[in-house]
């Protein structure tokens, strides 16, 4: 290790900092923990290896997101959409047949304005589950899409709608005319499983092999559904996302509903506009923290944080979940990046120390780097916690240190496995992974940014009854391991589930992550029951469920939170930045109906 030693009385607090971004040193001082802020003692400076990120700087510029207007925030945009909106609730209303308000169902969901007609839903699917009509039995396309909604909507219904096709449906000939529309109802139905139902498992199987057999002959609107939901089901996608990619494929249907899907368009761009204020707002409030210059070893990714949050809740009313959860994951990834690319271990053990005290005067033996992100982080906290207890009297920093504490105290365990060079079994390294994965962390200030009330005994609950905080944890950790393995071992970082579950069963890479994968299914249907039992509010086990949804969005095709390309900067682009223009549809390939 190269030693640089300054014996110079006279070095300036300031001049030292500098050295120490310059030569990516540390600074040692002479004299004992805790030293003084200003003090003419004598130092040395080391110069010590780092690891190093090659994380680029962010395409988005906050000086480009302050620029971003979008017309959709005029009020004449949200008259039209008002006026729009009533003529779709009362299609919906004329629907009767019990297919057809299913499908109308569908349809408003996937094109992500279904949120408009809350009631209105609740009361058709009411009816439609309590008359349980025995007109669907044998129609495999309309028991399956009653089955995904209800179960969607947390009814009460058993996968006994399934036996009577279950024979058939496995011992299907290749030459039998089949209905590819039931299969792919079936196959997005089998993803509500929940974890003892092997009858959706053999008929997910079933479906799923017919279908990519149907591809390779396909090449009509259908194959389009196909492709879309093989690649990852409904159940597993963002609304947001499915809104952006279903209004894309109406507009090129010939035979499309103009007034629900002209609809679709201006409440997605007017939404749109909504976030861009919230990225304004929070953009502006990360270059005042200065953490991604000063921290410029970090990631810079305030705009992939924020559509964290968005593709988490999308609706309007949830701004303010939005504002605080960017900022909460600001500071997770730029903390990461602390423990797993720049800080030695003795500042690690210091600053875990410093988190852990949740006290000022411990940030004295932090070096600057680390003073401004634990003061940073500390105001934030205190603010959130100010503003609650002026909101609903209640005292909440004790719960919010302690997930920070725990989330720091699982990167310490993290840092020390990889400077001793120790790899863990995978039991081991899930232990501590669930918690460094920090999804707890996040879904704690969730629960209180989101607009639910809650009491403050339910934050000590979250602890200990955290059964769908810790499925949706498992599901965002297991993405982010196979996204992300390949580049963290170029990097430099501990071995992951991938590599873990290698070297404790002697399998091969392709067969880890086929593992690992095989967990993620296990994990949602555990979440799937879960969601169902559980005590919490809906909007939370909403939060929760499309956590997990947005890992499987950001680690799809590699790591989209640290790594910009293309598929990830179009994604973004398509969801917060770039309305959906508004354009004529004749000369459409397409031509069924919505
Ligand atoms: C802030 C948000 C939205 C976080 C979700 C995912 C996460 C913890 C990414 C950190 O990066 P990483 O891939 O380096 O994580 P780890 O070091 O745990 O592998």
């Amino acid at each position: 290790m190269a030693l640089l030693t300054f014996k110079s009385p006279e070095f300036t607090f300031k001049q030292k900092l500098i050295l120490e971004e310059r030569y990516l040193s540390r600074v040692i001082w002479t004299s004992n923990f805790p030293r003084p802020t200003r003090c003419k003692a004598s130092y040395k400076v080391e110069t010590i290896p780092r690891r190093s990120s090659k994380f680029q700087p962010s395409i988005w510029t906050n000086d480009y997101i302050q620029s971003l207007s979008s017309e959709y925030k005029e009020e004449m945009y949200r008259e039209q959409c008002k006026v729009l909106s009533e003529e779709v609730r009362m299609m919906l209303c004329k629907v009767k047949n019990e297919i057809d308000q299913l499908e109308f169902i569908d349809v408003l969901q996937r094109l992500g304005v279904a949120y408009h007609f809350n009631n209105e839903i609740r009361n058709i699917l009411d009816n439609i589950y309590n008359t349980q009509t025995s007109n669907l039995k044998n129609n495999l396309y309309a028991t399956s899409l009653k089955f995904r909604l209800l179960r969607q909507h947390r009814y009460n219904i058993s996968t006994d709608v399934f036996i009577d096709f279950q024979d058939e449906m496995c011992n299907f000939k290749k030459e039998q005319p089949i209905d590819v529309e039931a299969m792919l109802s079936m196959y997005e139905a089998s993803f509500h499983s929940f974890a003892n139902e092997t009858i959706l498992d053999e008929l997910r199987d079933v479906t799923s092999k017919f279908l990519k057999e149907y591809l390779k002959n396909g090449g009509n609107h259908i194959s389009l559904l196909i492709s879309h939901a093989l690649e990852l089901p409904l159940h597993w996608r963002i609304p947001r996302w499915e809104a952006w990619w279903f209004i894309n494929i109406c507009e090129r249907q010939q035979n499309q509903n103009h007034v629900l899907l002209q609809f679709a368009k201006l409440d997605f761009n007017i939404v749109q506009s909504i976030y861009q204020e919230e990225l304004k707002y929070t953009s502006r409030w990360w270059k005042r923290t200065e953490l991604g210059e000063k921290l410029s070893f970090s990631r810079d990714r305030l705009v992939e944080n924020f559509v964290w949050t968005m593709g988490t809740n999308f609706k309007p009313e949830f701004e303010y979940f939005r504002k605080v959860i960017t900022k909460v994951n600001s500071f997770i990834t730029t903390i990461d990046d602390v423990y797993d690319v720049y800080g030695t271990l003795e500042e690690l053990e210091l600053f875990t120390h410093t988190i852990e005290r949740w006290d000022l005067s411990a940030m004295n033996s932090l070096p600057y780097y680390m003073k401004i992100c634990f003061l940073a982080l500390y105001n934030f906290v205190n603010e959130l916690a100010f503003e609650i207890l002026k909101k609903s009297g209640y005292y909440i920093i004790p719960y919010l240190k302690k997930v920070w504490a725990d989330l720091c105290k699982s990167y310490l365990i993290e840092a020390k496995w990889y400077h001793s060079k120790y790899t863990p079994t995978l039991g081991e390294y899930l232990e501590n992974a669930w918690i460094s994965i920090s999804a707890p962390v996040i879904l704690t200030h969730a629960y209180i940014a989101i607009p639910h009330s809650f009491k403050i005994e339910d934050l000590a609950s979250l602890e200990e009854d955290s059964k769908i905080i810790y499925f949706s944890t498992m599901i965002l950790r297991f993405a982010n391991d196979i996204g992300s393995y390949k580049r963290e071992i170029e990097t430099g970082d501990i071995p992951k589930s991938i590599q873990c579950y290698m070297n404790e069963s002697g399998v091969s890479e392709v067969e880890a992550c086929d593992y690992i994968k095989s967990m993620i299914c296990t994990m949602w249907k555990k979440m799937n029951k879960e969601a169902h039992t559980s005590s919490f509010s809906q909007s939370f086990i909403d939060t929760c469920i499309n956590h997990a949804r947005m890992a499987m969005f950001m680690y799809e095709h590699g790591d989209g939170h640290s790594i910009q390309d293309l598929e990830i900067q179009n994604r973004i682009t398509s969801l917060a930045l770039q309305p959906i223009p508004f354009i004529c549809t004749k000369n459409s390939e397409l031509n069924n109906d919505i």
